[in-house]
């Protein structure tokens, strides 16, 4: 791996198992960020290209139908940072000056932020409480599709008719996704030497979680009126327990806050990986899980920069085109209570420069007031009763 590039580990999670967890457990503690070898055991390439051809058909959709299915307070839905008749070359100006749209892009990007946290530029690499809740500047260019759960294969919120006869696919790749994202809990848990503590708080029930299945859409550069001090999508840590990252080959962008302050590279296919089926899929911590764990796990800020942006690029990656990203965002149930972690490491843990560990007097939160709480200190009374 190049020096510029974050030095994230890559983990085969069909090693032997004990091996894996504990390797897993070093990595959400070290970085916060991991790479899952991707050799087709558990989401076979052909799911993550039909993944990616579904998303670049869903975002071809005619305006009117992606309108339709607006985004709602419950994050599911279509949103774009404004209309997309306006002209490319005045689009910021129109829509945060004289647009009468103004307040739908606001409100738009406010619930885009829901299941992430934004920063400013300023903030420390090491996030477990807010400390300046200025977004970095909007991206209005980001268009993004949230899928909520599915239950019995069918979504529970609006579809474009240009994707509704896919339904049933898009249900089988969150399944995936669900099923890895169960592995991989029960895995930290296994590592942790607390079982299913993690794997059992997620997926009881087909509904009642804040998990989503995010289809994200990157304009091309040059359709942009971006400055060397925009981003693609603003510094931000994820909100909940994991997160899921698949990306295109040869697609630039991501890049993660390092423990110096520094930003570096996630390149896309890291060294070793060139030849496997797929890229390796990425896995983040959470804000949630950091909180679980008394911030053991970090919750890893990063970003998705323009070509101009980045110091180094990655070799072989390039930012000439439409950048298209899926994420799924993993929560435990909404009424799962985040308890004390019975782990010797996770009671041992104190982070660094503070003094004393909080761990024994907080108060125990559900996983749903814990995301209310992110959103109240976020958007204020926006989301003061309506957690829906
Ligand atoms: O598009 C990407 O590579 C990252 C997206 C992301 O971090 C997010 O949506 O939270
Ligand atoms: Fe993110």
């Amino acid at each position: 791996m190049s020096p510029a590039s974050a030095d994230i580990p890559i983990i085969d999670l069909s090693g032997p198992q004990e091996d894996v967890a504990k390797q897993l457990v070093d990595a959400a503690a070290d970085h916060g960020f991991i790479y899952i070898q991707n050799l087709g055991h558990d989401i076979p390439a052909a799911s993550i290209d039909d993944a990616f051809a579904l998303s670049k058909k869903l975002f071809s959709a005619p305006l009117d139908e992606k309108q339709a299915c607006s985004i709602q307070t419950n994050n599911r839905g279509w949103t774009s940072m404004h209309a997309e008749t306006l002209d490319p070359q005045n689009q910021k100006v129109l829509t945060l000056a004289i647009n009468p749209l103004h307040h739908v892009a606001i409100y738009a990007e406010r619930l885009l932020r829901v299941t992430r946290w934004e920063i400013s530029k300023s903030e420390q690499p090491r996030i477990h409480k807010p400390l300046d809740r200025r977004p970095s500047r909007p991206n209005l260019d980001l268009r993004a599709f949230n899928f909520g759960e599915f239950i019995n294969n069918k979504a529970q919120q609006p579809l474009p008719p240009t994707v509704a006869a896919d339904e049933a696919r898009f249900s089988a790749f969150a399944d995936l996704c669900r099923a890895l994202c169960f592995k991989i809990l029960a895995l930290l848990g296994q590592g942790l030497q607390v079982g299913d503590f993690f794997s059992s708080a997620h997926f009881k029930f087909p509904s009642g979680s804040g998990t989503i299945l995010r289809f994200l859409r990157y304009p091309p550069p040059s359709s942009t009126s971006h400055t060397v001090d925009d981003v693609r999508a603003g510094a931000h840590s994820d909100y909940g327990s994991i997160t899921l990252l698949f990306r295109l080959r040869g697609q630039a962008g991501l890049e993660i806050l390092k423990k110096d302050g520094t930003w570096a590279p996630v390149p896309v296919s890291p060294p070793g990986t060139e030849n496997d089926p797929s890229p390796p899929i990425l896995i983040n911590i959470g804000d949630l899980l950091s909180y679980w764990t008394n911030g053991l796990f970090r919750s890893t800020v990063h970003r998705v920069v323009f070509p101009t942006n980045g110091a180094e690029g990655v070799e072989g990656e390039s930012s000439t085109d439409p950048r298209y990203s899926i994420a799924f965002f993993c929560h435990p149930m909404d009424d799962a209570l985040l308890e004390p972690v019975p782990s010797e490491r996770v009671r041992g843990f104190v982070e660094e420069g503070v003094v004393k560990n909080p761990y024994a007097e907080r108060r125990v939160l559900t996983a749903g007031e814990h995301l209310l709480m992110r959103l109240r200190e976020t958007y204020g009374t926006l989301y003061e009763d309506k957690k829906d």
